[in-house]
C-alpha cells in the first residue's frame, strides 16, 4: 500500500511551507466539517495532507474540535499514517521546555467530546492498549533527533478538558498518577485514529512546567507561545526529515494499527443501522 502522511498541526503550527504542488482542499464529512481546509501536496515526493487542528488563526477551542471530522477527512484523503503535533506542559523535571516527547500512553480526563465513530447500530471495541503506533513513533523520534531536538521516546499524556489550565492540586495529582505531560487535545483524537485504522504518532513539544514546579511560575499563554516560536524550525525540520525517511510503499503495521477493526465489530450484519454504516464508509469501509 502507498504511504500518505497526514500531519495535524497544533498550537503554533497552522501552515506547512515547502509542499510541492500544494493546494488547500475543502472537505465535508459525514461527521461534519474539519477544523479547516486541508493542505494537500508532496514533501520529498511523499503525498502529505496538513490540517491545522484549531484552524488557521487558532479559532477552535479544545473541547469544540471536530476530531471525528478531522480523522475521517484524513482517512478519506488516503492517509495511512498521522503525525499529530501538540504543545504540552511537563509534569516531570527532566522533560524541560523545548524538549520533544513521543507520547505512548494516555489518561483521558476529557468529558464533553464525542469519543467514537461507532455506537448503537454498529458497536465496535478496538484495542487501545498501545494507543500510538510504535513504528511511526520511532520514525518520528529519529526524524526529530536529526532536526537537532532533544527527544524522549515514551510518555503518558494527561488529556484534560480545559480550556483553563490546571489547579495546583490537579497538577500534583496528575504527577502522582504517573502522567508525564499534559494537554487538551490528545484525546479523543488518538482513539478515533485507532478506530480509523491509522498509524498515529503524537509529537508533543514541551512548552512549560504547568504550575507544579516551585522554581517556575504557573503556565500562561505567553510562555507557551514563546517556547513554540523558538521550536518552530525544529518542528518543521522534523516533518521534513520524516517525509524523506518514510518508505513510499508501506509494509503492514507490526502493531496492527492498520487492521484494528479486524476483530472489533460486535453487531450482527442484519442488525446494523444503515444510516450509521453510511457514515462509516471511509473509517470502516474495509471491514463493512
Ligand atoms: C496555549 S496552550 C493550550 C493549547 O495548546 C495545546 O493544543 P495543541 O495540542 O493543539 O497544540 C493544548 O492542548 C491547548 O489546546
Ligand atoms: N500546562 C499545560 N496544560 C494544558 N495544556 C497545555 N498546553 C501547553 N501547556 C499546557
Amino acid at each position: 500500500m502507498q504511504t500518505m502522511l497526514g500531519i495535524i498541526g497544533g498550537s503554533g503550527l497552522y501552515d506547512m511551507a515547502g509542499l510541492e504542488g500544494a493546494s488547500w482542499v475543502k472537505l465535508k464529512t459525514p461527521w461534519g466539517v474539519p477544523s479547516d481546509e486541508i493542505l494537500v501536496g508532496r514533501l520529498s515526493g511523499l503525498p502529505v495532507a496538513f490540517l491545522p487542528r484549531h484552524g488557521r488563526g487558532h479559532r477552535i477551542a479544545p473541547a469544540d474540535l471536530p476530531a471525528q471530522a478531522n480523522i475521517d477527512a484524513l482517512k478519506r484523503l488516503g492517509c495511512t499514517d498521522v503525525l499529530a503535533v501538540s504543545a504540552v506542559g511537563s509534569l516531570r523535571v527532566d522533560y524541560a521546555p523545548g524538549d520533544f516527547v513521543l507520547v505512548d500512553q494516555y489518561i483521558d480526563r476529557t468529558t464533553q467530546r464525542p469519543a467514537s465513530f461507532f455506537g448503537t447500530g454498529c458497536v465496535a471495541h478496538v484495542s487501545l492498549a498501545q494507543p500510538t503506533c510504535p513504528r511511526l513513533s520511532a520514525q518520528v523520534a529519529t526524524a526529530a533527533e536529526s532536526a537537532g531536538a532533544k527527544v524522549h521516546l515514551g510518555a503518558t499524556y494527561l488529556a484534560m478538558e480545559g480550556p483553563q489550565f490546571s489547579t495546583l492540586a490537579e497538577s500534583r495529582m496528575y504527577r502522582s498518577w504517573g502522567a508525564d505531560v499534559i494537554g487538551m487535545t490528545g484525546m479523543p483524537e488518538a482513539r478515533l485514529a485507532r478506530e480509523a485504522e491509522l498509524c498515529y504518532a503524537s509529537l508533543a513539544m514541551v512548552t512549560d512546567y504547568d504550575c507544579w514546579h516551585e522554581g517556575h511560575g504557573a503556565v500562561d499563554v505567553a510562555q507557551v507561545i514563546a517556547t513554540l516560536t523558538a521550536n518552530a524550525a525544529a518542528a518543521k525540520a522534523t516533518v521534513g526529515a520524516l517525509a524523506s525517511a518514510l518508505p513510499h510503499d508501506r509494509a503492514p503495521c507490526p502493531n496492527g494499527c492498520d487492521r484494528a477493526l479486524d476483530h472489533a465489530l460486535m453487531t450482527a450484519q442484519d442488525k446494523r443501522d444503515p444510516a450509521l454504516l453510511a457514515k462509516l464508509d471511509a473509517v470502516a469501509g474495509r471491514v463493512l
